[in-house]
């Protein structure tokens, strides 16, 4: 479904102009649809009825409360991998026992306070890390429930630093050493294995390697059940890709479809951690133009919008496309889309046709995940206001932060 479309000249988050969205928020202003991230939640979630699953939405796609609550009323899960976010996904109301941990660095305290709280199971990803859940478990009097976190070795076809299934990456435990650590977890007395994990990367707009690393797992859990291990769930992670430009990922139900035709007779539940599919084109990032600067070599729009605001740009070479929110009759040229911070790499866009005057709205599409989520306070900028439309409905779910707020906690030196 499209969250945002032009009605009467103008760009729309569902029923709202994102003119006025910007007239009564102000900009730099993250604009989410909640039709689009039902629609999404649903999406994996309809392809799982009749079989036992968990969706667990990946917090670090989007953590912000409002959405957060949104999806636990939806009955989702949620895949963490910090402590900060764990306290996000219970102040918003998600249920302890749907939440996944994963990571390669928990600290004793991450694994004290999960323990606490009973999340669902530990994505474990490494020996040292199960010999330490064991010591913290044992201290607590409790019992962690685990999945192996394995490294396939498949070939994502992503993005270098948003592929994690490679061996050379270092995320989970090689696939060939995870029987002998598995058999290690049977011996602990405070862990219960429940499950095998795999996340292969991110942003993957084909099947084929995520049915690979499915393939490879089904014979771990085939290895496992002749060392008497039984699994109960398979955790096939996140990754789904979305389009930004011309790609043409595969829709949840198509590769659900595909996961359930391989599993079919076997006993297993499962989880899926996605996050990008879930949130990315819920969102906008409103902005306005400042000024527009025209040099002999280049023409650029310098909006109030950062990499500070939305990095992805320039830590990816990421394409987001981006729409003016209110489309001018007149000649366009080609802008180079840029922010105020003082760093060559401060770009949203480059090389867009549009036509524009100073005062213009911008909005980058695709912005809902991987965007807030992402900013800093780089140049003493204040985040932005973070906005859910519902309808003819607006909800600010985060305001923007104040210039107080960037320095406190600060202090001078002793006079
Ligand atoms: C362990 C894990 N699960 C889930 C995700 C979510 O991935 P995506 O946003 O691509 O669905 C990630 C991020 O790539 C991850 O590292
Ligand atoms: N931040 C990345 C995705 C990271 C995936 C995290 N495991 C992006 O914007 O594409």
């Amino acid at each position: 479904m499209e969250a945002f479309s032009y009605r009467d000249g103008q760009l729309f988050a569902e029923g709202v102009a994102l003119s006025e969205l910007a007239q009564r928020f102000g900009t730099p202003t993250y604009v989410y649809s909640r039709a689009h991230i039902e629609a999404q939640y649903h999406a994996y979630a309809d392809a799982l009825a009749g079989i036992p699953h968990l969706v667990c939405f990946a917090v670090k796609a989007n953590s912000n409360l409002g959405v957060l609550n949104l999806l636990a009323r939806l009955g989702a899960g949620f895949d963490i991998v910090s402590r900060g976010e764990l306290e996000r996904v219970l102040a918003a109301g998600g249920a302890a026992e749907r939440i996944v941990f994963s990571g390669v660095g928990k600290s004793r305290e991450d694994m004290r306070r999960a323990l606490e709280v009973g999340v669902h199971c530990f994505n474990v990803e490494s020996t040292d890390e199960l010999e330490r859940l064991q010591t913290v478990a044992a201290e607590q009097g409790k019992t962690a429930s685990i999945s192996l976190r394995v490294n396939p070795d498949v070939d994502a076809g992503t993005h270098p630093y948003i592929s994690t299934g490679l061996k050379e990456n270092k995320f989970g435990i090689a696939i060939a050493a995870a029987a002998a650590v598995y058999s290690r977890a049977a011996e602990l007395p405070n862990l219960r294995i429940i499950g095998v994990d795999c996340h292969i990367g991110s942003q993957l707009t084909s099947l084929p390697p995520f049915l690979d690393a499915l393939d490879r797992l089904l014979l771990l859990v085939d290895e496992l059940a002749g060392k008497g291990i039984h699994i109960q769930h398979l955790d096939l992670g996140g990754g789904l890709g979305v389009r930004y430009r011309e790609e043409q990922p595969p829709l949840a139900a198509d590769y659900i479809a595909a996961v359930r035709q391989r599993i079919a007779g076997r006993d297993l539940k499962l989880v899926f951690e996605p996050g990008r599919s879930i949130v990315a084109n819920a969102g906008v990032l409103l902005t306005r133009v400042e000024y527009l600067k025209h040099t002999e070599h280049k023409d650029f729009a310098i909006v109030d919008a950062a990499m500070n605001d939305l990095i992805r740009p320039a830590l990816y070479q990421a394409w987001m496309d981006v729409l003016p929110v209110q489309p001018r009759d007149a000649q366009a040229r080609r802008y180079d889309i840029v922010g105020p911070i003082c760093e060559t790499g401060d770009f949203l866009a480059k090389e867009r046709e549009l036509a524009l005057a100073e005062g213009d709205l911008l909005a980058v599409r695709s912005a809902g995940a991987y965007g807030f989520v992402m900013s800093s306070n780089y140049n003493t900028r204040g985040r932005a206001a973070e906005v859910l439309v519902d309808g003819e409905q607006t909800f600010e779910v985060r305001r923007r932060e104040t210039l107080q707020e960037l320095y406190a906690g600060e202090s001078l030196l002793p006079a």
